[in-house]
């Protein structure tokens, strides 16, 4: 069982506060990570993967920072944004690339072309992908190394209904094999239908951690209004 989670979370940027003793937890399951533009969640998100340091606390995966993972490939998997790839390459050589980089095998690359329903376009360039097609393909990079946890921000963006009701599927199969799935979105109507919990921050703060359920009696919007009006940073 892998948990993530984070302690007295704090990110300065000069003297703007970006996140500010943020606490919550998130188990095995699909959390939706929510709050308005500004809220904080990529700065969250980002000091989760390594790539910025917090200013105070700590936010870990199975306790441990992602820079002291043995295994951060293996262990993590993230798509901040759909962006990021070679256009001249094709889907299959830019997946090959990600494997001999993290020491994984290069067979994995069949299986999440695969698994993400890009198959059939594994040796076409992908500057000629849809935004859609490259969701996919940034969710095949995450899932490279077969990982108990998954980072999506907006995954459903660029997907047309049907992709929308294909990924939904996806993220809940990953779930049920107990691995611990956080997307961060802005669709609600998305969140509600796939989320079993939520984090909402808003201001840089925490606003709500807890099951969808409890948020969400007068619906997910109404809570989420409710909870980010009047947040003060
Ligand atoms: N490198 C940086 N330097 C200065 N300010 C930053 C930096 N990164 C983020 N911020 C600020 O921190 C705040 C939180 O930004 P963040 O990107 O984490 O929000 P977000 O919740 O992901 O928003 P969105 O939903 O719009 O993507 C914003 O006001 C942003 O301008």
């Amino acid at each position: 069982m892998t948990t993530v989670t984070v302690t007295g979370l704090t990110k300065r940027f000069g003297a703007f506060e970006a996140v500010r003793d943020l606490d919550f937890e998130v188990t095995p399951g699909i959390t939706g990570f929510l709050g308005p533009n500004g809220a904080g969640k990529t700065t969250t998100l980002r000091i989760l993967l390594g790539l910025i340091r917090p200013t105070a606390g700590a936010a870990t995966i199975d306790g441990r920072p992602y820079a002291a993972l043995a295994h951060p490939r293996r262990t993590v998997g993230a798509v901040l944004e759909a962006g990021g790839f070679h256009p001249g390459r094709t889907a299959r050589r830019h997946l090959l690339i990600l494997t001999t980089g993290a020491g994984l095998p290069a067979s994995r690359v069949d299986e999440v072309l695969d698994q993400v329903g890009l198959a059939d376009a594994a040796h076409r360039r992908v500057g000629g992908f849809s935004l859609g097609m490259r969701q996919r393909l940034g969710l095949a990079g995450a899932l490279l190394g077969d990982p108990g946890v998954l980072i999506l921000d907006e995954p459903a963006n660029g997907l047309d209904p049907a992709g929308m009701a294909w990924l939904r599927r996806l993220l809940r199969d990953l779930a049920d094999q107990g691995r611990t799935v956080i997307i961060s979105s802005h669709v609600l109507a998305e969140v509600a239908q796939t989320a079993d919990r939520a984090v909402v921050i808003s201001g840089g703060r925490l606003r709500y951690s807890g099951l969808l359920d409890g948020l969400a009696a007068d619906g997910l919007e109404a809570a989420f209004l409710r909870l980010t009006e009047e947040a003060p940073r």
